[in-house]
Parts: structure tokens; C-alpha cells; sequence
């Protein structure tokens, strides 16, 4: 029996250099309609585990997923904290490990967190595609960190917003957010200011307390909300919870993590994979709320699709 090849490893530029949202975005459809089928011979993917760094205020997840017809075999191991305004120290940090799933050996290690931004951020605009208004012109995003940026990225490569707005909790935030984006976005002084009238806001703060409050949110809104992933985090206040329909990636998830669906006591409607999968409807005239966790079947595909433009690189001449 002849030894597996050692692993390769595909570090933060190289994962950059082949990723692209157009590829992402289809892969990640597949996925979540996959993951809400709870069919065993497509993905088996248990809620993640979280073990807690107490002394440094944050967690190390664990998400291990199987995909058996289609042959992948992942975990990504993310650490996340909560840092006091003013810390230079990242707020997550990623890697994400592909095994062979036969032989069980690792194939690879990549960066995970390129994927961690994109896949993320492209999740969001598949439930902005899927639960958005027709004709919403106004988009608003809440923190200026990873996620805003590529949030960023991918809402205005898919849709065509007349006007984008963004608000942080400082000043300095807002203003390098707008320069680095090259202008074309609207800072705001309040979270209340950015998001009175937006058709779609997005929650990308690591706030755990909450930042968006429903009074503000107009009829008809769609919100992705992508933070407060700890059952005592919040990002989203209960008048909002309770006044939108809300979806999620994975109702375990959000039963298990999401403050704002735990302590509001909100109903979680369905699944972006159950509206893919067309077995629950897409509310798109009513307040709609996407609470996003992150699932390892996401990290799963991108790994994967890194993988595989990353070897059809290599191998060519
Ligand atoms: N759902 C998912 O799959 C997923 C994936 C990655 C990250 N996240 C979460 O998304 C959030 C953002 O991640 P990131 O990588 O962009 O982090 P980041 O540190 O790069 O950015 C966080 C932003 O939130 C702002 N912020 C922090 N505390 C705040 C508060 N109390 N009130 C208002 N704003 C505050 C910061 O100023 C910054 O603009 C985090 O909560 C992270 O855990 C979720
Ligand atoms: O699924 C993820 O990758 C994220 C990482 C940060 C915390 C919440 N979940």
C-alpha cells in the first residue's frame, strides 16, 4: 500500500487568486438547497462545535462536514473573540483542512480566511436575491470590518444599487471604509441614519448587543444579518425579530446559537435551502430577516472549488 501524498498548502493569496463569486455563488446554491434535504448521502454536517477561550473572550469552532456523493470530506477550524474597540488583533481567523474521505489523510491546508469573508458574504446575496424586494435601490451596511468589505463586493457585483450607505461605530471607521471602496458609498453618522428607507440592510458587526432596531427598518425590508453567532450575542432588537419573517442557513444553528432568535422567542420560518429547494416560499413583500451563522458545508464547496482551480493551475504547463 503505497503512502498518501503529503498535503499541499494553499495560503491567503493563492486561495485569493482563484475564488471568484461568480463560481462561489452557484456552488453555494447547490449547498444549502443539499444541506436542507437532511439527506445523509449528501451532507452530513452537526452543529458546530464551540470551545470557549475564556481567558482571550472568544471561541474556537470546529466544523467538520461529509459530503458523500460528492466525495468531500472538510473541517474548518475558525477562532473568533470579541475585542475591545481599539484592538489591532483579528476578529476571526480561519483554516480550512480537506481530507480524502476513503483513506482519510489530508489532501490540503488552506487559508480560511479568504473563504471565510466570501463565502459568507456570497450567502448573503443569494438571500438578498432570493428574499429582497422587486426594485430595491438602497443598500446599508452596519460595521466596516472583513465582512463589510466583501459584503461590499459581492452586493454590488450582483445588484445594482442606486445608492449604497454604510455607519461604524467611529468616525476614522467610516471614512476608510469609503476610501478604500474607491468613494460611491454614503458614511453615515448613526446606524439609525444609514438605514431609515433601505430596501436591504446588512449586520457585520461583532457587536452583542443590538445595533439594528426595527422602528428604523421600513415595511418590506430585507435584512441579512450576519454577527451575534453566541446565544447571548444580539445584533437585531426583539421588535424587529418578531415583526419580520425569518429565515436562516441552518434552523439547528440558530436554535442552538443565535441570540436573536433564542431571546427574542422569534419563529424561524425556513431554510435558504428549504426557498431553493422550492418547498418554502420566499417572502419577498414582507420584512424579512436572513440570520446567518456560517455553516461547514459552505467552507466545504469553496475548499473544494479552491482545490480544484488551485491543481488545474499547478498541473498546467
Ligand atoms: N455568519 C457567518 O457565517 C459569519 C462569518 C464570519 C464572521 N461572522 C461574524 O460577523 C461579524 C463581523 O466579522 P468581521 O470578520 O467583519 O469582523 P471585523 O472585526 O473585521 O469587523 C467588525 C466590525 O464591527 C464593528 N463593531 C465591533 N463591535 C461593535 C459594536 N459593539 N457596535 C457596533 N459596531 C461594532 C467594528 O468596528 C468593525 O467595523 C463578527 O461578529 C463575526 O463573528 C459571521
Ligand atoms: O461560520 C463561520 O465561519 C463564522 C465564523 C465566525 C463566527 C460565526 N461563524
Amino acid at each position: 500500500e503505497t503512502m498518501a501524498e503529503p498535503p499541499v498548502i494553499i495560503w491567503r493569496q493563492e486561495v485569493e487568486s482563484v475564488l471568484r463569486y461568480r463560481d462561489l455563488v452557484p456552488r453555494l446554491e447547490d449547498a444549502l438547497g443539499k444541506f436542507s434535504r437532511r439527506d445523509s448521502a449528501e451532507v452530513v454536517q452537526p452543529v458546530r462545535t464551540a470551545v470557549p477561550l475564556q481567558k482571550h473572550r472568544g471561541f474556537m469552532g470546529l466544523m467538520p462536514t461529509y459530503m458523500e456523493n460528492d466525495g468531500v470530506l472538510s473541517t474548518k477550524f475558525v477562532c473568533f473573540y470579541k475585542r475591545e474597540k481599539g484592538s489591532t488583533l483579528p476578529a476571526v481567523q480561519a483554516t480550512v483542512v480537506l481530507l480524502d474521505p476513503e483513506r482519510g489523510n489530508i489532501k490540503a491546508v488552506m487559508d480560511g480566511e479568504v473563504i471565510t469573508a466570501m463565502r459568507t458574504a456570497a450567502v448573503s446575496a443569494i438571500s438578498a436575491k432570493l428574499l429582497m424586494a422587486s426594485g430595491a435601490e438602497v443598500l446599508a451596511i452596519l460595521g466596516t470590518g472583513t465582512q463589510a468589505l466583501s459584503h461590499y463586493t459581492v452586493f454590488t457585483e450582483m445588484f445594482s444599487f442606486k445608492e449604497v450607505r454604510v455607519w461604524s461605530r467611529t468616525k476614522e471607521n467610516v471614512e476608510r471604509f469609503v476610501r478604500s471602496v474607491g468613494g460611491g458609498v454614503k458614511g453615515c453618522g448613526s446606524a439609525e441614519e444609514a438605514v431609515r428607507g433601505a430596501d436591504v440592510i446588512v449586520t457585520v458587526t461583532g457587536s452583542t448587543e443590538p445595533v439594528l432596531h426595527g422602528q428604523w427598518v421600513k415595511a418590506g425590508a430585507h435584512v441579512a444579518a450576519v454577527g451575534a453567532c453566541r446565544p447571548d450575542w444580539r445584533e437585531l432588537d426583539d421588535v424587529l425579530m418578531k415583526s419580520a419573517v425569518v429565515y436562516t442557513d441552518s434552523r439547528e444553528g440558530a436554535l442552538s446559537e443565535s441570540g436573536d432568535v433564542i431571546l427574542s422567542g422569534a419563529q424561524v420560518f425556513a431554510e435558504l435551502g428549504d426557498v431553493i429547494n422550492g418547498t418554502k416560499p420566499a417572502e419577498r413583500e414582507k420584512t424579512t430577516v436572513f440570520k446567518s451563522l456560517g455553516m461547514g458545508v459552505e467552507d466545504a464547496v469553496s475548499a473544494q472549488l479552491v482545490f480544484d482551480q488551485w491543481t488545474a493551475k499547478e498541473t498546467k504547463p
